[in-house]
């Protein structure tokens, strides 16, 4: 398995070129777009890693599979449904046009900014820190690391500049799809963007996913097997916005990206996978952390399709 991430990485490198790191959040831009790594870690608790895998990142999107477990443990899948729903959407990540036209003003899914925000506003806690912390306490036990924490620098570039996810957020509350809450629901969605990470950190969420919910590194179950498969089929049919279409092509698992550059990919009963790689494409995509895993699926033979 090494060697053949070890040859993966390297026949990939030169996607980054193609690639740029995000800019609209100004802090994001120094990312390293040449970096690109990849962790698996598989149910049965074994480990391998390839290039850059070490290089922290902010994880971004990848964090709205996380608030949406802690939302479904929360509340119910019927509860979540009269706030979001669970249709693809074709329009990028932070697109305005649908909430308006589309689905009576509810955000098309808990995978794009909108419904992200939804999510995070039904989740347990009567402070914004209650909130936070909620997810933040989850997202530590289930990547088995204590010291996952926010960068400042990220969570101050993406608050300053975030009028793009105000503007959705105060149309949900014009809606009633979110309540007066709305500023510290938006504080919570812009720190919980801005945990810093590594694939490794990734990898471990896709593997709790794999494995039903249940932590391969102790035996101990941390969520239902029910919300396991409801967040797949999401991931499966949104987790790559309006690129979830090719990827289920390409690709074939259910699988998260951030623009931050890391991709987690779900390998039900066998494995998550982490890549990083902060180079992205048109839709916001980790560039070269796609092509990786494309090899890696067509090499073990991984598309559950
Ligand atoms: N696609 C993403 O990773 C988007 C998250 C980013 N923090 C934003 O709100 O735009």
């Amino acid at each position: 398995m090494k060697d053949l991430l070890d040859a993966i990485v390297e026949n990939n490198r030169h996607w980054t070129q193609y690639g740029n790191v995000a800019t609209y959040i100004p802090e994001l831009s120094k990312g390293n777009a040449h970096a690109l790594g990849v962790y698996v870690y598989d149910v049965d608790g074994n480990e391998y890693s390839s290039g850059d895998y070490d290089v922290k990142f902010t994880i971004q999107s990848v964090s709205k599979i996380v608030s949406f477990m802690c939302a479904l443990m929360d509340n119910n899948f019927e509860k979540l449904c009269t706030k979001i729903s669970v249709a693809p959407t074709h329009d990028g990540f932070n697109s305005i046009v649908n909430l308006e036209t589309k689905n009576s003003h509810k955000p098309l899914n808990p995978m794009i900014n909108s419904g992200a925000i939804a999510t995070i506003s039904m989740v347990k806690g009567d402070t914004p820190e209650d909130k936070f912390n909620r997810i933040l306490d989850f997202m530590k036990k289930i990547t088995n690391n204590p010291n996952i924490n926010i960068n400042h620098d990220v969570y101050h570039s993406e608050k300053n500049t975030g009028d793009r996810n105000r503007a959705l957020a105060y149309f949900m509350k014009s809606t009633r799809i979110i309540g007066d809450d709305v500023e510290w629901i938006l504080d919570v969605y812009f720190k919980l963007c801005s945990m810093e990470v590594t694939c490794k950190d990734i990898a471990y969420i896709g593997a709790l996913l794999a494995n039903d919910g249940v932590l391969p590194f102790n035996g101990e179950r941390v969520t239902t097997k029910d919300i396991c498969k409801i967040v797949k089929a999401v991931m499966t049919t949104c987790g790559m916005y309006d690129g979830s279409g090719e990827f289920a092509v390409s690709v074939g698992v259910p699988a998260k990206s951030g623009v931050g550059g890391g991709i987690v990919a779900v390998v039900p009963k066998k494995m998550g996978i982490g890549v990083v790689g902060p180079a992205l494409d048109k839709k916001g995509n980790s560039i070269g952390g796609i092509q990786i895993l494309k090899d890696l699926s067509n090499r073990l033979d991984l598309s559950i399709f």
